[in-house]
């Protein structure tokens, strides 16, 4: 579809129709109540989920709509923004065009749509960010960071509701496996080994260490190997992939800078009454005091910037470090379920990154 003009405005576009939908109030959900509505993934109840999506996404998704024609310093009007945009209409319209689900038939047809919809804003993440790198070069030399707070609470709140969004999809879709793994409810594993997880992240993180650095430091995982308890493998896969990169690419410099060897990095996995605690701990020399008020922006990165040149297929090939985004991004992540992530830094030493995972799993997604 052809991208639209910024200037048409969005109440000309699809009349009132996506304001009316984004002034309704989003209905949370918890990973207690998916884990207990899927796990009896009948045909009743395939149908009851399908009519709760097909009347609960269109309003986060105008929601989103909204506030992405709204945007300050102009970031609304650049092309890649209004490209995303155009997800979010494209997407808003072929819900709000989907007639009421009440059968089988309707069923299949709508989880099939909303599959469409999930592929559609795969590249959101990157084309966000080039729209906002994009405005940070036009705003340059006079750019002051603090003017982004607006951007990054709006960024915040973009990608957090993304999340939910993906959820929600990806766990009625997943619902549908004729042949799910023991144990699977949809994406929630309710016997998800932490290590396990942590282990196939640390390989995957060093794999993409090895192919830019030509080597990479060992990570240990402690912790009893026996433990589990219900979460998305997924999301914790993604969120420990991120810290052990971050982890890595320091102490690959570090020892690289100082022909000394490359320290190992320690993850320790805590099985607590509410939390779970992954700890991830390296000795690549740590962030400076100065920079730590930073790593949680979204344009923040020491690294240079993959997105330089456009944002089309960044997803192809993972980059070790660039557009500044893992340190938010894993937070939200741990945040949509209650959890939370912290970072302490020690300069001229290293950085233990602490992710906690409510155990509970009782609290609702944070909705903005
Ligand atoms: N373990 C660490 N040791 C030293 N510096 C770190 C560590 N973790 C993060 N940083 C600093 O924080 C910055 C931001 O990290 P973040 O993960 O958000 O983005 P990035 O790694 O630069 O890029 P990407 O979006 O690809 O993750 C990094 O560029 C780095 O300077």
């Amino acid at each position: 579809m052809a991208a639209r003009k910024a200037s048409e405005g969005l109440s000309k576009l699809v009349g009132d129709e996506v304001q009316r939908w984004g002034s309704m109030k989003p209905t949370g959900v918890s990973l207690r109540y998916m884990m207990e509505f899927g796990s009896r993934p009948t045909e009743r109840n395939l149908l009851r989920s399908a009519q709760f999506l097909h009347k609960e996404l269109p309003i986060r998704i105008a929601r989103r709509a909204i506030e992405l024609e709204n945007l300050p310093f102009g970031l609304s009007e650049k092309p890649a923004v209004l490209k995303v945009r155009d997800w979010y209409l494209d997407s808003f319209h072929d819900l709000r065009s989907f007639p009421e689900v009440k059968d089988k038939a309707d069923e299949l047809a709508f989880t099939q749509m909303i599959k469409m919809i999930k592929v559609r804003h795969n590249n959101v993440v990157p084309a966000m960010a080039f729209g906002v790198q994009h405005l940070k070069k036009d705003l340059s030399p006079s750019f002051v960071p603090t003017d982004f707070e607006e951007i990054h609470e709006f960024l915040d709140r973009f990608y957090m509701t993304r999340i939910g969004i993906r959820m929600l999809i990806g766990q009625h879709v997943a619902l549908h496996d004729p042949d799910p793994e023991p144990g699977c409810v949809g994406q929630i594993n309710t016997k998800m080994s932490p290590m396990k997880v942590a282990r196939a992240a640390s390989e995957d993180a060093r794999s993409i260490c090895f192919r830019e650095y030509g080597s990479a430091p060992e990570v240990s995982v402690i912790g009893d190997p026996n433990f589990t308890f219900p979460y998305v493998p997924s999301h914790l896969h993604l969120m420990v992939f991120e810290l052990v990169k971050n982890s890595l690419r320091a102490v690959q410099e570090r020892c690289m800078d100082s022909d000394k060897d490359a320290l190992p990095i320690k993850i320790i996995v805590a099985d607590g009454i509410e939390d779970v605690t992954i700890k991830i701990s390296d000795e690549g020399g740590g962030i400076r005091r100065s920079g730590l008020s930073k790593i949680f922006t979204y344009l923040y990165s020491t690294a240079k910037n993959p997105l330089e040149e456009n944002y089309e297929g960044v997803h192809q090939g993972v980059t070790m470090a660039g557009y500044g985004y893992g340190l938010p991004i894993t937070r939200l992540y741990a945040r949509y379920f209650g959890g939370d992530l912290q970072i302490i830094s020690m300069e001229g030493y290293g950085t233990d990154a602490y992710l906690h995972l409510s155990r509970l799993g009782d609290s609702q997604e944070p909705l903005p």
